[in-house]
């Protein structure tokens, strides 16, 4: 039998956003075979990133690009750079405009080195953005197996 590809999708989420986006992203796994732990940054126990064949870390952004300091200190825990972390973010253009929008999951993104390109979301991923959502994951699922089971110990550090 051939074993289940194992995902962790980590988020912090304040009004839900996120969360949401989490979920999809969870239930398109799971409807595919996949095993799908979920941890909410900040209160799940902490967890073993090389138990993972994807690790996918959701983040909202905060004031003027700022990333969550729960984020931070998640990125800090961890300890290290898993190379098979993807970024999926949700944010609101009226907060900055394109520069500003999901800032902190495209930092994210670059501070883990990740191969993919962050998925950004505006506010809720329900509806027509939900389109994105799986489009975003099949992506990443395409390419997940030539990474599994690789580990990297690049040092540790902060995004900014
Ligand atoms: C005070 C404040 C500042 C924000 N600043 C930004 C920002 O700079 N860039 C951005 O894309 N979104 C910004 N947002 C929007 C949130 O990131 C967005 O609502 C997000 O979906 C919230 O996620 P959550 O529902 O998971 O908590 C800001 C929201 C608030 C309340």
């Amino acid at each position: 039998m051939v074993p289940k590809l194992k995902v962790l999708i980590a988020y912090l989420s304040y009004s839900g956003n996120t969360k949401e986006t989490a979920e999809l992203l969870a239930s398109w796994c799971r409807a595919r075979g996949m095993a799908v732990d979920m941890h909410e940054i900040g209160i799940s126990p902490p967890f073993s990133p090389r138990d993972y064949d994807l690790i996918l870390v959701g983040t909202f952004t905060w004031e003027r690009g700022a990333t969550p300091e729960e984020v931070k200190d998640f990125v800090l825990e961890i300890g290290w750079k898993p190379p098979n972390v993807a970024v999926f973010g949700t944010g609101e253009t009226q907060f900055g405009g394109d520069d500003l929008f999901c800032l902190a999951a495209r930092k994210l993104a670059k501070f883990y080195n990740s191969p993919w390109e962050p998925l950004k979301i505006e506010q809720s991923p329900r509806g027509s953005q939900e389109k994105e959502v799986e489009k975003w994951i099949e992506g990443v699922l395409e390419d997940v197996k030539r990474f599994a089971g690789k580990s990297e110990n690049v040092g540790s550090g902060s995004p900014e």
